[in-house]
């Protein structure tokens, strides 16, 4: 798929919800300090794929998983790694904004205590967060405030920023600007970009304009498979298979 170093990659991972089978033989790479999209219409299982790589599968019961999924060299599921661990090293951000219903401050610094960050070092990483997500100067003045009465592009920012104070070294984003209007969603994508300065990004997007505007590789799902991956360019305008070419063409969907 590249030459780039992997960061992240699944190799014949298959995922089954009891008997019905949603990922099938994927095989994927993600590489370090980029953003992959991952697109495909609905129901093809790129949640499923994302959630695969922050362990999130683990609680369901009826969930069975086989294959190999690696953050760099390091086994996600059959190694040492425990799955709050996975999670702090690949953070995650959700569809719809969901901070606790506690302070701004708090949301950022509740990660920090479960993972043990000394006292006397959390207010500085949390500044840090709020600014690296570019919402420190709306919200410096009102940390104590509660989270939920920022406008819904400010709550993503703050679920941004509690994923980044916990320095993950990939950020798994799922839909992150679906919910928000034109100018919350320009913000987010700016601070993506920046963001893969520091960090591995993939994102599920329904929004081929926002795919090509931020994504340096795109990969195109349908039915639980990998129909094809590659650079963004070459997926929009050349893309190899008739199935990725009718979908960026929005002829199905
Ligand atoms: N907990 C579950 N139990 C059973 N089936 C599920 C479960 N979660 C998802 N599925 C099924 O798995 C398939 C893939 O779902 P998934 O949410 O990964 O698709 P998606 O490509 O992300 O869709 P969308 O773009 O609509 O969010 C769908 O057929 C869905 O109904």
């Amino acid at each position: 798929m590249n030459k780039e170093r992997v960061k992240l990659s699944a190799t014949n991972a298959n995922l089954w919800f009891g008997n019905k089978q949603v990922l099938k033989n994927v095989t994927v790479a993600f590489p370090q300090n980029k953003i992959t999209a991952l697109i495909g219409p609905s129901g093809c299982g790129k949640s499923t794929l994302l959630r695969c790589f922050n362990r999130m599968h683990d609680l369901s019961a009826e969930v069975r998983i086989e294959g190999e999924f690696l953050l760099e060299d390091q086994n996600l599921y059959k190694g040492k790694l425990s799955a709050t661990e996975v999670r702090r090293r690949v953070g995650m951000v959700f569809q719809q904004a969901n901070p606790f219903p506690k302070s701004i401050y708090e949301n950022i610094n509740y990660g920090l205590k479960i993972n043990n960050i000394p006292k006397d070092q959390r207010p500085g990483i949390i500044e840090n967060a709020l600014k690296e997500s570019y919402i420190w100067d709306e919200v410096k003045d009102d940390l104590q405030k509660p989270a939920t009465r920022l406008s819904g592009g400010q709550q993503q920012r703050l679920c941004i920023a509690r994923a980044v104070a916990l320095r993950p070294e990939v950020i798994l984003m799922d839909e992150p600007c679906s919910a928000l209007d034109p100018i919350s969603t320009a913000k987010i994508e700016e601070l993506i970009l920046r963001l893969k300065k520091d960090y591995t990004i993939v994102i599920v997007t329904h929004n081929m304009q926002q795919a090509q505007r931020i994504a340096d590789q795109t990969v195109f799902m349908y039915l639980g498979e990998i129909i094809e991956s590659g650079d963004t360019k070459q997926i929009f305008d050349k893309p190899a298979n008739e199935l990725t070419k009718n979908y960026v063409k929005g002829h199905f969907g």
